[in-house]
């Protein structure tokens, strides 16, 4: 399985197949229903939740958020437009996935740029009123963008740079974990006013407890805003742990944790996890939606089955 995106038929208005929808807590495996009737109704606010602009992450409720497939600002544009209308509360701007990504040896400030323009016509689509989170997701973590960490690195400070007086909506930078620059780029956003959401994904299984707790850690460490895995699981018992991580990450740090699985084994990660404390959820939106990663469900889906 690969992190590229995949056709998913639905929009909020679509008929959902019923495979898609979370069963009503009785209908849960039993663990998972004995799971959440322990958890409280919604998880306790995090001591340091993010707030971008209007937006809390971490707060008393589940954010949602729409990522897009578009490789121009056109469509990038419209899938923020259709974000917003379906309810969304959080874009994320898939820089990785723009044309000049897909051009071997394309210069970082043509990268940039391109990013900053797609940025500013969402933030237009949008009048301006649904926050961005912007990504550039490397082919080592299931995005499109192939690079070296150095070109990473300046790479997103080239995006910084460029969001200066730009007059965009976005409100945080993601930064891989694993590019190991997160604490300069954090201070680099911070100068901007600019959150920073750190990630880490693996698509080719579940890593052990200890070693996601420690990712997560080190994310707050470094002053990330928010601290995200993703991963693939492949049976209900990773599902499961999961979900118990989610739980424990969420009593250990201060600052939101995101905990997803990827793929259909992990949708009950993206419906139910925030109940454990996962503070993000990605989901998808409007017409012919395609997700951005495996197991997104439509946004009304994922409020209605999260009971926000
Ligand atoms: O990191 C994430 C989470 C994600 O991989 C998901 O599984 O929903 C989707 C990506 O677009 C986003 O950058």
């Amino acid at each position: 399985m690969t992190g590229q995106p995949e056709e998913q038929a639905g929009s909020p208005g679509d008929v959902v197949p019923a495979a898609a929808v979370q069963p009503p807590l009785g209908g849960h495996p039993a663990w998972l229903s004995r799971l959440l009737e322990e958890a409280a109704p919604h998880p306790a606010p995090c001591p340091r939740p993010a707030r971008w602009g209007d937006l809390v992450v971490g707060g008393r409720d589940l954010v949602i958020a729409v990522a897009t497939t578009g490789t121009n600002a056109v469509a990038c544009a419209r899938q923020a437009r259709a974000a917003q209308d379906s309810g969304a509360d959080l874009v994320e701007l898939r820089a990785d996935l723009l044309e000049a990504c897909a051009t071997p040896q394309a210069p970082l400030e043509q990268l940039a740029q391109e990013a900053v323009a797609a940025a500013a016509a969402m933030t237009q689509a949008t009048s301006g009123h649904l926050p961005l989170l912007l990504t550039f997701r490397t082919a080592t973590e299931g995005g499109s963008l192939e690079t070296d960490d150095d070109a990473y690195t300046a790479l997103l400070g080239e995006v910084l740079d460029r969001l200066a007086g730009a007059g965009t909506a976005v409100a945080a930078l993601d930064v891989e974990l694993e590019r190991g620059c997160l604490a300069t780029l954090v201070t680099g956003a911070a100068a901007q006013g600019l959150g920073v959401l750190s990630s880490s994904h693996d698509f080719q299984g579940v890593p052990a407890d200890c070693v996601l707790l420690e990712r997560l850690w080190r994310m707050q460490a470094a002053g990330a805003q928010v601290a995200k895995v993703a991963v693939m699981p492949d049976t209900e018992g990773e599902v499961r742990r999961l979900l118990d991580l989610t739980s424990r990450a969420r009593a250990e740090l201060e600052i939101p944790v995101v905990v997803i699985g990827m793929g259909a084994l992990g949708e009950v990660t993206r419906t139910q996890g925030w109940r454990l404390g996962s503070a993000l959820s990605f989901a998808t939106a409007g017409a012919g939606a395609v997700a951005s990663a495996p197991g997104q469900l439509p946004v009304a889906v994922v409020r209605a089955a999260s009971g926000q």
